[in-house]
């Protein structure tokens, strides 16, 4: 697939980067480049596949020298460098500009410079209808990606937007199990709020569906089931044989929604259903406004969003399903001892 190329990962010390490591570093790429902020998950990386196809380079999207450097000879790169955590990018949304808007900049034109065949931007579902500093920064990275990719020759760009993935770091899987095994009540802050579901894996998957079909401008979202927090919960007490664990319902943190939403009404009137994938195509038209007027969408009144509150809902057996695919939840159902941090 990959016959004999180079693939860079930006911010690929993180959970996607070492899926991604995991699963190609046999395939026949000839080097994959791992670019991150942090010397001490690189080095932890390297002892952990000492492999010389996997090379490391210490630098920061915001940093232009440093990714030009780092993208000389490259051929494919996915860009998941970025600042995720919705509560600190309330609290420093000029350090979510920086990273998450300036640093795409920076990858997407070096990237263009050193003539990079395929790049894949890494989005989520928080960036459609953002209403948090950390959704609206990657929905500004959306719109530079499809704007840097307009009238490309030897340079496809395009982007992936996903939903929470399952039992990453810091997120509300590990944190209940924690809760659970540790004798704590469940904190939920509103059993109707409901989240896509995905693993890791589909994540990847999606990705790869990215990388293979994508034309400039392109944005993929893959069709995921969601779950209410309610749900969730019992899934996971009744899976840990704690059917009865206490729950307290803390409210809604900061810059939280109800719902999330993958694609707005806008985009699914021009989405092109791909099975298990939307792809939502750029807007193609100019920068001229009377084309804009009588060129304008019609189909927009008659469409939904996509989001997680009517995407199909998984009750608490087919959560159950889901989470036994987890690592973690096997573990747990094989009676291992847990590490939180894994
Ligand atoms: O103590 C808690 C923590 C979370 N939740 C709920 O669980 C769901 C998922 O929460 P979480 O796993 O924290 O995911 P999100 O808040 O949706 O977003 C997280 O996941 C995103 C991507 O996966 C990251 O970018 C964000 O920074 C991170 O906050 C939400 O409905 C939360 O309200 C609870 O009920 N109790």
């Amino acid at each position: 697939m990959f016959s004999d190329k180079v693939l860079l990962i930006t911010g690929g010390t993180g959970s996607f980067g070492k899926a991604v490591l995991k699963r190609f570093l046999s395939s026949d790429l000839r080097e994959i480049r791992i670019f991150s902020r942090d010397e001490k998950k690189q080095d932890d990386l390297r002892k952990r596949y000492p492999d010389a196809k996997l090379k490391f380079y210490i630098g920061d999207v915001r940093d232009s020298r440093s990714v030009r450097a780092a993208m000389r000879g490259v051929d494919y790169c996915f860009h998941a460098a970025a600042l995720k955590q919705v509560p600190s990018c309330e609290f420093h949304p000029m350090e979510a500009v920086r990273t998450n808007v300036l640093g795409t900049e920076n990858v997407l034109e070096s990237a263009i410079t050193s003539n990079v065949k395929r790049v894949v931007c890494l989005s989520t579902d928080k960036a459609v209808y953002p209403i948090n500093a950390m959704g609206i920064s990657k929905a500004m990275m959306e719109k530079v990606m499809v704007a840097i990719s307009r009238n490309l020759e030897n340079t496809v760009i395009c982007g992936t937007r996903y939903g929470n993935v399952m039992a990453s770091r810091g997120s509300v899987i590990p944190l209940f199990v924690e809760q659970i095994v540790t004798g704590k009540p469940i904190t939920m802050t509103d059993p109707a709020m409901t989240r896509f579901m995905m693993t890791l894996d589909e994540s990847v998957e999606l990705v790869l569906h990215a990388f293979v079909h994508g034309n400039n401008g392109d944005i993929f979202v893959q069709k995921a089931p969601a779950a209410t927090v309610a749900v969730l919960a019992r899934a996971l007490t009744s899976l840990m044989g704690k059917p009865d664990h206490p729950i307290v319902e803390i409210g809604t943190r900061h810059g939280e929604k109800l719902y999330e939403t993958l694609l707005s009404r806008e985009e699914m009137s021009h989405a092109e259903d791909r099975g298990n994938y939307y792809r939502v195509p750029a807007d193609g038209r100019d920068l001229n406004y009377t084309k804009f007027v009588e060129e304008g969408e019609r189909r927009i009144s008659s469409e939904d969003d996509y989001n997680s509150h009517n995407t199909a809902q998984l009750d608490e057996p087919g959560m159950r399903q889901l989470l036994l695919k987890l690592d973690l939840v096997q573990r747990i159902a094989r009676g291992e001892n847990v590490v939180m941090d894994d």
